[in-house]
């Protein structure tokens, strides 16, 4: 457990050094996508090669740009496994790593604590040297399918599950060099510093306006600033279709907010409102866990999901995994 607590500190102090306050938040983003694209492999129904957190993702794929920029050799992340925790797999050191930044940037609750994900976190994780075409299970920002496929097809979750874990959205940014996708979820730096329930009052509280990329015009995702905003704000498609019908056409999420002169909150489509789902479709399920995190004073209903979901996601595919008691 000592070990456990001295990492929490060597990664809060890997951020303390950081000056610039967009890299801190890219640091704290990139660290967590990197443990979420390490389990988002995982297919359950692949017995084969099921694949799940294990230390190994393809870092010339495609969907995995950028997530090199806090692990390679020379960084600091890297440095402090190298020099302090070689013992430990890079699959369980990523997810300590991870629990650290979550933790750091958590909110205290009424009761002063903090998110602390250390009762979920179990070790033994092997490392694979080679994991090839586990980047095709990633999924696209497409839409809604690509969730389904993700996390309820293949990695067995539940859409509650599915929500929590895209509430991390609210930490980091999007970057044209990597994804094609810029901007923050968040309306600033400052917000996309704190792991809180703030992605979900952004998904719903906001016009978001379909927006295509002019690093990739055959995609688009949403957006609520013009494009030469030099902080644009951000939902992609698999965001907002957690609330959002937007396999319809091109819509505008909110219709109904004006400016004070008047004019349409919407960049784009304002006079096109995307539908919600009604209570036959499954993906009402998707809107329901959004509301309950949004229910409440705190992020208690955000925290608890999130918790489970964690648990779900980076255990999965593992039977023999250790409580940190055991490894003394
Ligand atoms: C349907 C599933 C998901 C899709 C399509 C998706 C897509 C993306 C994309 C396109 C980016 C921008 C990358 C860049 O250009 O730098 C991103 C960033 C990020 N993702 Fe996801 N993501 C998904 C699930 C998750 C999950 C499960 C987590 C964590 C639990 C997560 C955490 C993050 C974080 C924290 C960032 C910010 C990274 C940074 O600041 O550089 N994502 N995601």
């Amino acid at each position: 457990m000592a070990r456990y607590r001295e990492i929490y500190d060597d990664v809060e102090n890997i951020a303390s050094s950081i000056n610039d306050p967009h890299e801190v938040a890219h640091f704290y983003g990139t660290v967590i996508r990197l443990v979420a694209h390490d389990f988002m492999d995982h297919d359950s129904t692949d017995s084969n090669d099921p694949m799940g957190s294990d230390g190994c993702v393809d870092w010339n794929a495609k969907p995995n740009a950028g997530l090199n920029s806090v692990w390679h050799e020379g960084s600091d992340l890297f440095e402090l496994w190298q020099n302090k925790y070689p013992d430990i797999s890079w699959a369980d050191f990523w997810i300590m790593a991870a629990n650290a930044i979550i933790f750091d940037t958590s909110e205290e609750d009424e009761s002063g604590g903090k998110l602390d994900l250390v009762d979920t976190f179990l070790w033994g994780r092997d490392d694979r040297s080679s994991c090839q075409l586990s980047d095709t299970r990633l999924p696209t920002t497409a839409g809604c399918q690509q969730v389904e496929g993700v996390f309820l097809e293949r990695m067995g979750l539940t859409w509650r599950d599915a929500v929590a874990l895209l509430g991390a959205h609210t930490l980091g940014q999007g970057h044209k060099m990597f994804s094609g996708h810029f901007g923050m979820w968040m309306p600033n730096v400052d917000e996309a510093r704190i792991f809180n329930r703030q992605y979900y009052q952004e998904l719903v509280s906001r016009s978001w306006s379909p927006r295509i990329l002019s690093t990739n015009p055959f995609e688009s995702d949403f957006t609520t600033s013009e494009i030469d905003d030099p902080n644009p704000k951000m939902m992609l498609n698999t965001d907002a279709c957690l609330v959002y019908d937007i396999e319809g056409g091109p819509c505008c999420t909110r219709t109904d907010l004006f400016k004070a002169n008047g004019e349409s909150h919407c960049v784009t489509m304002e006079d096109t409102q995307c539908p919600v789902y009604d209570a036959s479709n499954p993906r009402i399920e998707a809107t329901n866990a959004v509301k309950e995190m949004l229910d409440g004073n705190d992020n208690a209903n955000f925290y608890e999901a999130f918790r489970e979901a964690w648990f779900k996601a980076t255990t999965n595919g593992h039977s023999s995994l250790k409580t940190i008691a055991e490894s003394c």
